[in-house]
């Protein structure tokens, strides 16, 4: 049983904590300071709290606060050495947050698909840390990465849910327009993302021989493909990444500076 706080109980803190649940083998402690952020994941945590004291005895303390809250937060929060405080915002490096307190700290870039233990995630740590390698294998699939190249994980799994999101959806609007019924359309969108991701994760073939593999000659998915190919698609999605990742870059910028 692994001992779990999570500070802040938003969009993020929640998704963990389902996530967690849902897995088993925690004690999972929700901190907020507005009460009715508990409301989404009451069922899911063992104890709602707004002092912060309640979660100084866990095993791992999660920091899911905006960047500009973390340092509020590290303010009060006082742990013992022998504690790993997990940080998940944007921007904020480990050293930022070492800085203050005594417990261990690790980052992590997750993402909201925690929630279904679907979660992508950047890990950067000193040493592996046996709580945090738990935790993330129960929630999807992570990766170790060094530090400097959180800025760009942050664009691509951190903040790409919502770039999918937006694709599936522009998809599955024009596949309405074209007839199809809005929730027949979603259920089609969404399970053929979640295939194809799935589909690359257990393939050994690149995503060129992928697409391939779907383009039968002369058949319907090549008119689609040229359409994209011959258009500036590709480069417009990855400038969505980059300009991301320079958001990233700047709260980190901010974080250092001490802005709030
Ligand atoms: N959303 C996402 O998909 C991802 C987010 N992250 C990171 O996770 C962090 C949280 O993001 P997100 O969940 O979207 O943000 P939210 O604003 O949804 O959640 C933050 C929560 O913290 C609460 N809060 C505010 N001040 C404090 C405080 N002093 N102590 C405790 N809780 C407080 C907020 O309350 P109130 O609303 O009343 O202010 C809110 O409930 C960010 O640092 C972000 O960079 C990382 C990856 C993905
Ligand atoms: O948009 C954000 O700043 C946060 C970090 C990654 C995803 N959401």
């Amino acid at each position: 049983m692994i001992d779990v706080s999570v500070i802040g109980c938003g969009n993020m803190g929640s998704a963990l904590i389902t996530g967690l649940a849902e897995a088993g083998g925690y004690r999972i402690t929700a901190y907020d300071v507005d009460p009715e952020a508990f409301e989404a994941i009451e069922q899911h945590a063992d104890r709602t709290t707004t002092d912060l004291d309640d979660v100084r005895d866990s095993d791992v303390v999660v920091l899911a606060v905006k960047p500009d809250i973390v340092p509020l937060v590290l303010e009060d929060l006082e742990l013992d050495a022998d504690r790993t405080l997990l940080t998940i915002a944007a921007g904020v490096s480990r050293a930022v947050v070492s800085a203050e307190t005594d417990a261990e700290v690790v980052r992590v870039m997750p993402n909201l698909a925690a929630e279904t233990r679907n979660m992508a995630a950047a890990v950067a740590w000193d040493e592996p840390n046996e709580h945090v390698a738990q935790m993330l294998d129960d929630l999807g699939e992570y990766v170790v990465i060094d530090e400097d190249l959180m800025h760009v994980a942050t664009a691509l799994n951190g903040s790409g849910p919502a770039f999918v999101f937006y694709l599936l959806g522009a998809m599955a609007d024009r596949a309405v327009d074209e007839g199809l019924a809005p929730d027949n359309a979603e259920v089609l969108a969404a399970q053929t993302f979640k295939g194809a991701a799935e589909t690359v994760l257990r393939s050994d073939r690149d995503v060129e021989t992928l697409i391939d593999a779907v383009c039968s000659p002369g058949g319907t998915t090549i008119e689609g493909m040229d359409v994209l190919w011959n258009s500036d698609v590709e480069e417009v999605v990855g400038d969505a990444l980059t300009a991301a990742r320079r958001r990233s870059e700047e709260l980190a910028d901010d974080a250092e500076g001490g802005e709030q």
